[in-house]
């Protein structure tokens, strides 16, 4: 699959403040991709270099095999930025025209307005607007030049249940014609539930990279719970393929490396194990497991 951007080795400080360290992502044209990460982790930053918005100290931005700027002023990139700012008295008509003027080919207005779900307000003053609404706005004006790569900082916040809901309809119907999106989110469900892919950072540096399937694996393996009569939690931690035992309410409770491996030990040496599950950790805690303590060391090596 040919590229949509790359970032290679990207760095940038703000004073004592290391903001984002040696970052390297490199994402496919198609490709959905979650920047996960706790506040502070480096996410806008990181966006902002993509955009050509901030100059990295060290590394490089290749988008479309080329410039941040030159994707932007070709309509082939497009942001939708954090508190991205509206004039009060200008209605999301007046903007989305002004947008839309700006491109060779772009979206009709009509439809910039259906996609994002501004119709029914699109000729109020922004002024007047919720939270939630502006939003969509800013959301529409990433739309209007048509772009083949959609970069989204946050791009939920404020909205509701139901605007949530509509929003990701809107994208998962923007990337299934084969367009490319990066959106950073705190949020694990949205991570887990509409990107391809989820590039987990913390303190301005990838610590995992992959499917939400690959990052639960790589970070927390899976859990392996069986009623296993007269053992204890020594000979348990022991079984090949397990990390650590416990016995929790009458059952064994094993967190594997290798499951497979594990299965098949626990079998050999305790042939009356019974009531078995395997279970694979969530999202929310391979997140938790890699951002949030302080003091517990990084997993080896990124799965990418
Ligand atoms: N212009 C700036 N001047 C000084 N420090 C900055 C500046 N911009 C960002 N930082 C710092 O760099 C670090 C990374 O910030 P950044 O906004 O990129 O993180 P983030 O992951 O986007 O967080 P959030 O989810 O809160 O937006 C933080 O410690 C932040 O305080």
């Amino acid at each position: 699959m040919s590229e949509a951007f790359s970032l290679r080795g990207l760095t940038k400080r703000f004073g004592p403040v290391h903001a984002v360290e040696e970052l390297t992502i490199e994402v496919s044209r198609g490709e959905v991709v979650a920047l996960l990460g706790p506040n502070g982790a480096g996410k806008s930053t990181t966006i902002d270099m993509l955009l050509g918005l901030t100059r990295p100290d060290e590394g490089e931005v290749r988008v479309f095999g080329g410039d941040a700027r030159a994707a932007v002023d070709a309509g082939r990139m497009a942001a939708m930025v954090q508190n991205g700012f509206l004039l009060r008295d200008t209605t999301p008509a007046e903007l989305v025209g002004l947008m839309r003027s700006m491109y060779r080919e772009p979206l009709p207005a009509a439809e910039v307005f259906e996609r994002a779900g501004i119709t029914d307000f699109a000729n109020r003053r922004c002024g007047k607007l919720s939270g939630g609404q502006l939003q969509r706005v800013r959301y529409a004006l990433a739309l209007a030049g048509d772009p083949e790569l959609l970069v989204l900082d946050e791009p939920t916040a404020a909205m509701d249940v139901d605007g949530r809901r509509s929003f990701w309809a809107s994208m998962h119907e923007f990337s299934a014609g084969g367009r490319t999106v990066l959106f950073a989110t705190h949020y694990l469900a949205e991570a887990e539930d509409y990107a391809d892919r989820v590039v987990l950072v913390r303190h301005g540096r990838v610590v995992a990279d992959g499917t939400v399937a690959e990052v639960r694996a790589a970070v927390s393996g899976r859990v392996l719970r069986a009623v296993v009569r007269g053992a204890n939690k020594v000979e348990l931690a022991a079984l090949s393929g397990v990390t650590t035992a416990r016995i929790q309410g009458g059952r064994a409770e094993l967190a594997c490396a290798d499951s497979d491996l594990a299965i098949r030990a626990l079998l050999t040496t305790f042939p009356d194990a019974s009531d078995i599950e395997i279970t694979a950790v969530g999202l929310e805690e391979a997140f938790l497991a890699l951002t949030g303590d302080e003091h517990t060391d990084e997993p080896e090596g990124a799965l990418r």
